[in-house]
């Protein structure tokens, strides 16, 4: 069963003159199996849309419903909480252990699950790290291990879904890479993947479908090439297209019939069709 969200409206102060309505009558499912992003200009909602998912804030009016529990009843919270791990930005910045096989074992151990030694080096040979760091402490890792150690200790709860903020924020190119491989790898193994990200190419190198919020409505919702073809003719203010997306429409807009693409390769295909005159 998929998240769903039915009539989902959430206002921060009601009745207060510090109203804001952030999401306005949100209706959608976020299908498994698949990587969403979630873009959108800033203050369009993303970010307390994600806390919805977890139930760390409830609608103020409408219903998420999470494999069938709605996340607004208090005794479905652990068992939701369990399901849909929320990483926030910067996830490195709450590590706290003495060493990295504490962080790994705290959050299981929560949820009733004891870790072994050899469970906890297996999550870190997920995350493109060893058992070498067991006995490190998590604040002599690297900026980028340590965001791989983050996302690590969340794997030991074994999430259905796993929500990212921003997941590759301010890593160099080799450490966007890892991430990506590990979001990509844990999409094969079955885990909802749900990223809210700045980043275009990063959204069109990883997502399946995607999801646009404007001042807390949806703009657009489905599969990756439909969503960047309606936002060629939507124009929103504060979202750029990934770079294939604006070489597509550029040409379209000088009269040539090139089709939307999934990647920068095809796009580079289009061009040699249109130079050869074929197009
Ligand atoms: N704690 C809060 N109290 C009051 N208003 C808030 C609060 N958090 C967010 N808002 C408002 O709700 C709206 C949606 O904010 P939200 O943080 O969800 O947007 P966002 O799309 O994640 O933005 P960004 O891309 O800048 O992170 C904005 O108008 C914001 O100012």
């Amino acid at each position: 069963m998929p998240i769903t969200l039915k009539d989902v409206t959430f206002v921060y102060n009601p009745g207060t003159p510090m109203e804001v309505i952030a999401l306005n009558t949100i209706n959608l499912n976020f299908n498994e199996g698949i990587i969403t992003g979630i873009i959108g200009p800033t203050g369009s909602g993303k970010s307390t849309l994600l806390m919805l998912l977890n139930g760390l804030l409830t609608p103020t009016r409408g219903n998420v419903v999470v494999d069938g529990l709605v996340t607004s009843k208090k005794a479905n919270l652990k068992t939701i909480r369990q399901k849909v791990q929320l990483i926030f930005q910067y996830p490195e910045h709450q590590l706290f252990a003495e060493t990295v096989f504490d962080e790994l074992t705290f959050g299981p151990k929560n949820f009733g699950r004891e870790l072994t030694e050899g469970q906890a080096a297996e999550l870190l040979r997920q995350v493109g790290l060893d058992e070498t760091y067991l006995k490190r402490s998590p604040f002599e890792l690297s900026g980028g291990e340590k965001r791989r150690l983050a996302i690590a200790s969340v794997l030991g709860i074994s999430p259905k879904y796993l929500i990212l903020d921003e997941p590759a924020a301010a890593l160099d190119p080799v450490g966007k890479e890892t991430i990506y491989r590990l979001l990509l790898s844990l999409k094969k193994q079955g885990v909802t993947v749900i990223i809210v990200s700045h980043n275009m190419e990063e959204v069109a190198y990883l997502c399946d479908q995607i999801l646009v919020l404007d001042r807390g409505r949806i703009a657009a919702f489905g599969e990756k090439n439909e969503v960047f073809h309606k936002l060629m003719e939507k124009n929103i203010p504060g979202l750029s297209l990934p770079v294939y997306a604006q070489v597509i429409k550029l040409l379209q807009s000088r009269g040539h019939k090139v089709k939307m693409t999934a990647s920068l390769e095809e796009t580079v295909g289009e061009i040699i069709r249109v130079v050869r005159g074929d197009a």
